[in-house]
């Protein structure tokens, strides 16, 4: 056992991605779980609604007057987009030195919140105490993308398919598993919130076309890139190899990934590489489970970074 524990709370703890969080940190050495807040589950025992879950905790429904006097070390946001604010400005108010770790898109444009997707931005933390925790989509796009940055000749078009997790638990058409049923639903085709993160995440602009599907977790992102000069299969292969081969949780795979392969594992897998006869034109596909890589994984190398413990504490690899 660790002996300088630090406390965390989950603000959003009904939903998938706070559920996933509730597992990670429940075998975490360091953080011990301290609140989990929702309002449908006030007062019921955390054990009931998260398999393994062994501890007496029980949900409370917290303002953010009462999240910010609970005093944690860390405070998760894992609430739907545009509800963090209230949250954050009663912790800034309260206990500013307080960890903060926000899941949804509020702080992902925000300079004075570090950007965390450890594979690309890990050389950019400055011990900021403020973290935005990076789009599911959006980090499958970056990570096919980062290693051929320098090498576009137009914008890359991505075609994104999520399992239906992603769209959160309130309901809707894209996580009715009537309506999804022996279908695939397109949505916010041109200027999803996604592609504006990974456009301005990597300076370039992106076109990202996003689809939801009948399966529940895991998201596949197939991405087609033209070149301003050719390149052979093996230098493409070479370039990704170099950008992730000293890196746990971003796998370079010859094959292109199947997303039924990647749903509960931690680790984001890029692969395919088809190029064309003249060398021009690069075809990546990228799998992530989005509750997983694409949220609560991510957020634990967050943390992890940022609480002075080695990045992968208690990520299953
Ligand atoms: N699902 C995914 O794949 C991913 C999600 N994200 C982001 O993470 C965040 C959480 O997503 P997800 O877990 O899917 O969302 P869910 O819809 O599954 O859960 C949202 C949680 O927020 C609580 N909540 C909703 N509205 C409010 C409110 N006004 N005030 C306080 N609590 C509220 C809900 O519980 P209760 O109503 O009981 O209080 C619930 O616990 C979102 O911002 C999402 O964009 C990021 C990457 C991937
Ligand atoms: C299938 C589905 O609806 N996916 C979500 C993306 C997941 C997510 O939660 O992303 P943010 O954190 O940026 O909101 C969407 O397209 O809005």
């Amino acid at each position: 056992m660790h002996t300088n524990r630090k406390t965390v709370g989950i603000v959003g703890a009904r939903g998938h991605t706070g559920m996933e969080l509730i597992r990670l940190i429940a075998a975490h050495p360091v953080l011990q779980l301290a609140f989990v807040s929702s309002r449908e589950l006030d007062g019921q025992r955390v054990a009931d609604h998260v398999d393994g879950f062994a501890d007496e905790l029980r949900y409370a429904s917290l303002d953010p007057a009462a999240v910010a006097a609970q005093g944690a070390d860390v405070v998760i946001l894992a609430l739907p987009n545009g509800k963090a604010a209230p949250f954050v400005e009663a912790i800034d108010a309260a206990k500013p030195d307080t960890l903060i770790l926000d899941l949804s898109a509020d702080y992902r444009f925000d300079p004075s919140w570090y950007y965390g997707l450890p594979e690309l931005t890990r050389g950019q933390w400055r011990g900021e105490k403020r973290i935005s925790n990076p789009g599911c989509y959006a980090t499958a796009m970056q990570l096919s993308i980062a290693p051929l940055r320098d090498l576009l000749a137009a914008p890359p078009v991505c075609f994104g398919v999520s399992g239906y997790s992603g769209a959160g638990t309130t309901p809707s058409d894209k996580n009715d598993p009537e309506k999804l049923r022996d279908n695939l639903m397109p949505y916010a085709l041109t200027g999803h919130m996604h592609e504006k993160e990974a456009s301005f995440r990597l300076g370039v602009p992106v076109e990202f076309m996003p689809h939801v599907a009948p399966h529940f977790r895991g998201l596949t992102v197939t991405t087609n890139l033209y070149l301003t000069r050719p390149l052979k299969r093996e230098d493409v292969l070479q370039r990704f190899h170099a950008a992730y081969d000293g890196e746990k949780l971003a796998i370079v795979t010859d094959e292109a990934p199947w997303v039924s392969r990647i749903a509960h594992r931690h680790h984001a897998e890029v692969g395919g590489f088809a190029v064309s006869a003249d060398g021009k034109r690069v075809v990546i596909v990228a799998t992530l489970d989005n509750l997983l890589k694409g949220a609560a994984t991510q957020a634990m190398q967050n943390i992890n970074r940022a609480i002075g413990v080695d990045e992968y504490t208690a990520i299953p690899l």
